[in-house]
């Protein structure tokens, strides 16, 4: 059999977990999603991961999904590379989300293990295979314990990452330590995101070959910068770049959804999104003040960090 050889180089980098975006119904707004992307388009990031926590694909139709991939599509696609989520609790619906995902021309497709049930190895590796041999992509593990419950084991993950179209691994799990694992268990040179924004420079560190974040989406530029610093070998300026960018974080987790503060930021600037859909809190009046000093600090540190990009 010959292996396919994949230009990784091109899925190296920072990627932005996509908020979704509504009009002020709650319905997908194909409109919004073009708006977001292209603005994203505009700040130095690699690509985009479509549909994921932060895009709350979870909690949408698949019809839904479809809408939001086809705008970011008809949009961006030739501009940055496009990673989708198509995980859902059913393989037959995460079947149909690969399939649509190969005819709009993804870059490639991710999932994370079914959700609810307690799943066994044997369960979680055949919902992922039926989703790897529907389309001739690749595919990028999506490892979330922290909101799924599935703690994928390395010996799991060793085996997945035998076959030609995995390419990599999404690890948002907190260890850098397992995410250095990943990188060293793996029989081939494999592709790991860190997950955790708070600790980007940490899981570069241990080698990650770039990032999928969701606060990434309200300070794009500062991650680009963070990047940077560490390509260039600048260790101590993205060090302290990373603390300020935690402070941020901190505060973006102290309102009643993250999302919804996101969403909220990104509406300071003209880019309307609508509020999270429910479970996921909105922002209330009562939070709008905090949230326009923060914006505002974002804004200041991001012009402090671009001025310096000769
Ligand atoms: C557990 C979790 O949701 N982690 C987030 C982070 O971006 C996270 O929101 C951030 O580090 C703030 O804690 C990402 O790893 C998730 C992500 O990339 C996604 O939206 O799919």
């Amino acid at each position: 059999m010959t292996v396919r050889e994949w230009d990784t180089e091109k899925y190296k980098g920072v990627f932005v977990a996509m908020y979704s975006a509504y009009d002020d119904t709650g319905k997908v707004s194909k409109e919004r999603v073009r708006k977001l992307a292209r603005y994203y388009a505009s700040t130095g990031v690699k690509g985009l991961y479509v549909g994921g926590s932060s895009g709350e694909g979870i909690l949408h139709s698949t019809e839904e999904r479809k809408q939001v991939l086809e705008a970011v599509m008809e949009e961006v696609a030739k501009e940055l590379i496009i990673i989708v989520h198509v995980g859902a609790n059913s393989t037959k619906e995460s079947v149909e989300l690969a399939v649509h995902a190969e005819s709009v021309g993804v870059d490639a497709i991710s999932s994370v293990p079914a959700i609810y049930y307690r799943l066994s190895e044997a369960s979680v590796e055949r919902h992922w295979q039926e989703m790897i041999d529907s389309t001739s992509l690749p595919f990028i593990i999506y490892n979330i314990p922290q909101t799924t419950g599935f703690h994928l084991s390395q010996t799991l993950f060793k085996k997945m990452a035998r076959q030609d179209k995995v390419i990599g691994i999404k690890m948002s799990g907190e260890s850098v330590f397992e995410l250095q694992q990943f990188k060293a268990n793996a029989e081939k040179p494999l592709l790991v995101y860190n997950g955790p924004d708070e600790q980007y420079l940490g899981g570069r560190i241990m080698g990650a070959d770039g990032g999928i974040g969701g606060t990434y989406g309200v300070m794009p530029e500062l991650f680009c910068r963070l990047e940077r610093f560490y390509r260039e070998g600048e260790i101590n300026k993205a060090q302290q770049l990373q603390g300020k960018i935690n402070a941020i974080i901190s505060k973006l987790l102290s309102f009643p959804s993250l999302y919804g503060a996101c969403k909220a930021i990104l509406s300071l600037r003209g880019i309307e999104t609508g509020v999270p859909r429910l479970p996921l809190l909105p922002i209330g009046e009562a939070d709008s003040e905090r949230l326009i000093e923060l914006n505002g600090e974002i804004e200041k540190l991001t012009a402090s960090y671009t001025s310096l990009q000769v």
